[in-house]
């Protein structure tokens, strides 16, 4: 889209959610810089009136106001920072409150979109609606789905070209996951593409698709590779963030996790099946959804490692030749590098340390090499499988991560923890959790000097030579988006509610102010009138924070959350503020 990149080539606007097509999560912004970060402070605030899990963050796109959003009823403010964030105006959607029930890990949001003067958002509902920015006035809607049987949406939408492209959650009710393209005047759905079932509904034709640089081949893996019709009920849903290359014309996104967690009812005569397409990098062409390539990150998924992680988009040096990258810093534990125009595999490295269900990819076949011993289907149904590293909720969930092309290295915030993981029978009733599995979890072991029983970090990585750079340790998991600006510095927000400033070579902390509420949104930054701003929204929710936001006290529920993060009621309670800072005058 033209105006978007228009608006994302001006460094002093955060147009996108992830700052950029590319996934970067980068300013060129240097007046707030390592020399006087200390003297950051909040200017206004602005309480959202919703209580729960706050995801995603502003856009201001220069037209002196700020965008934002909330979880479920997911209300939309228009706020003038000229005038210590005054309401503009404000949308409230009217949605069956019935959704929030079938939502696996809160009622959260990832955030608007935004092109020519319009706003999208996708509902909780899966109503994607476009909204006149300068009124608030509704355009249009259209229903994406169909919440009474599991289908929901938390993610925020992406504008290229003329469309507006959004995928749907619900992989923990045996949906059927895919990604779709509305026009962005009038709400038409131009295509869609499955994760799962025959090649003509997934947009691969095996003769073009390519898969580690070379044809599939084969036909409609994402039917042969399931047991009778289980693709039906296949999950792989794409929930998470999507990125575009403008010369190549391209999407990238991941699908999350096969169908059920227990992994015995994705077997093929008893041996594992690769459930495809689930836990997939795909690269579309936007205009008609086909398939350019794929990479499945995880065959046969044993450990819910659903594989949405944003796909930075990076131009690197690779053994002596420039290559247009993919990186992901990805739930399994393992930092990818793939070539974007072909999908090929160039690195597969474990940025968490602790890692063990897979010692490494085989990087000829581009699979894991899993560990029998931490192999949820080769210790068995009803058999509880322990310290299993990563857990379920991945080594980094759906928290973006940042890169900044002056240092080469992608900062992310990360989980340290660790899981038992017990699968059973299940069966598929249509609006019902599909999940056959029990989780407990609890911190991964440490190493010496680091913080006794810490459960997140914030790292620096070297998505190149695949290794960790720096790491700050974290007492909770490290649920917020990542920010690197040209001031040599790298923001990020923690459970507890602290955002930070740290020092972008080293990582050490030079700037904190602690937020009302835990942070699992995103830090961005922007530029009005020749003053830089930063802001965040804060408030505890998401899967990490679900205890708290749904009020679960029993350590199981949650899949193994509300255990883990009990201590987190002592440091934080719900409720959603955006908090905007500047330097003093
Ligand atoms: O498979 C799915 O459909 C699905 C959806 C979502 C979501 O939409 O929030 C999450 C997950 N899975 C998931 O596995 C997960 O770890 C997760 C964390 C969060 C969050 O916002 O904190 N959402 C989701």
């Amino acid at each position: 889209n033209q105006n978007q990149l228009e608006l994302q080539q001006n460094p002093e606007y955060w147009a996108t959610q992830l700052g950029n097509y590319q996934g970067n999560r980068f300013s060129e912004l240097d007046q707030i810089n390592r020399d006087n970060v200390s003297e950051l402070r909040s200017v206004w605030q602005f309480s959202t009136g919703v209580l729960r899990g706050h995801e995603g963050g502003p856009l201001y796109v220069g037209d002196g106001r700020l965008y934002i959003h909330t979880p479920f009823p997911n209300k939309v403010f228009a706020l003038d920072l000229e005038d210590e964030g005054r309401v503009v105006w404000s949308y409230e959607p009217d949605q069956d409150s019935r959704v929030i029930p079938v939502m696996c890990c809160d009622t959260v949001n990832r955030g608007l979109a935004y092109a020519d003067g319009r706003l999208f958002l996708g509902q909780a509902d899966n109503t994607l609606i476009a909204l006149d920015a300068e009124s608030g006035e509704l355009l249009w809607d259209v229903s994406n789905g169909d919440h009474t049987v599991g289908e929901t949406n938390t993610m925020s939408p992406l504008v290229v070209h003329d469309k507006v492209i959004v995928g749907i959650s619900g992989g923990e009710y045996g949906i059927r996951g895919h990604m779709t393209a509305y026009n962005v005047e009038t709400g038409e759905m131009v295509w869609r593409g499955y994760s799962t079932g025959p090649d003509d509904e997934v947009l691969i034709d095996p003769e073009t698709t390519l898969m580690l640089g070379e044809p599939i081949g084969e036909a409609d893996l994402g039917v042969s590779t399931w047991p009778e019709d289980e693709w039906e009920r296949g999950g792989g849903a794409p929930w998470g963030w999507v990125t575009y290359d403008p010369d190549l014309d391209l999407i990238y996104y991941g699908t999350g996790n096969p169908g059920t967690w227990n992994p015995d009812q994705r077997t093929k005569d008893g041996e594992p099946a690769d459930n495809k397409w689930a836990i997939t990098v795909f690269a579309r062409d936007p205009n008609d959804g086909s398939v350019k390539w794929v990479y499945q990150k995880v065959p046969f998924d044993e450990w819910d490692y659903d594989g949405v992680n944003e796909n930075q988009l990076i131009d690197v040096e690779f053994e002596g030749e420039e290559r247009k990258g993919l990186a992901i810093i990805d739930r399994t534990g393992f930092g990818f590098l793939l070539d974007r125009e072909t999908g090929e595999l160039l690195v597969a490295e474990k940025f968490a340390p602790e890692t063990n269900w897979a010692d490494s990819y085989d990087m000829e076949t581009g699979r894991p090499n899993v560990n029998e011993d931490y192999s949820t289907f080769r210790q068995g149904v009803n058999v509880n499988t322990t310290d299993i590293c990563p857990t379920a909720m991945g080594a980094k969930n759906m928290q973006p991560s940042a890169y900044s092309p002056r240092t080469g290295l992608i900062y992310a915030g990360i989980n340290r923890i660790c899981m038992n993981y017990e699968p059973y029978e299940t069966e598929y009733v249509a609006g019902q959790p599909y999940v056959g599995a029990t989780l407990t979890m609890m911190p991964a072991p440490t190493e010496n000097g680091q913080m006794e029983g810490r459960m997140g970090s914030f790292i620096a990585w070297d998505p190149v030579a695949g290794e960790t750079v720096w790491e700050v340790d974290e007492r909770f998991a490290v649920w917020s988006g990542a920010l690197a600006t040209a001031g040599d510095l790298a923001f990020y927000g923690t459970l507890e509610g602290h955002v930070k400033a740290v020092d972008i070579e080293n990582g050490e902390e030079l700037w904190r102010f602690k937020t009302p509420s835990g942070i699992i949104g995103n830090v961005n930054t922007f530029m009005h009138e020749g003053k830089q701003y930063v802001a965040v929204l804060s408030g505890v929710g998401g899967w990490a924070g679900i205890g708290l936001a749904a009020g679960l006290e029993d350590p199981e529920e949650g899949l193994g959350a509300v255990g883990v993060f009990s201590a987190l009621g002592d440091y934080t309670k719900l409720g959603g503020v955006l908090t905007v800072f500047a330097l003093p005058d």
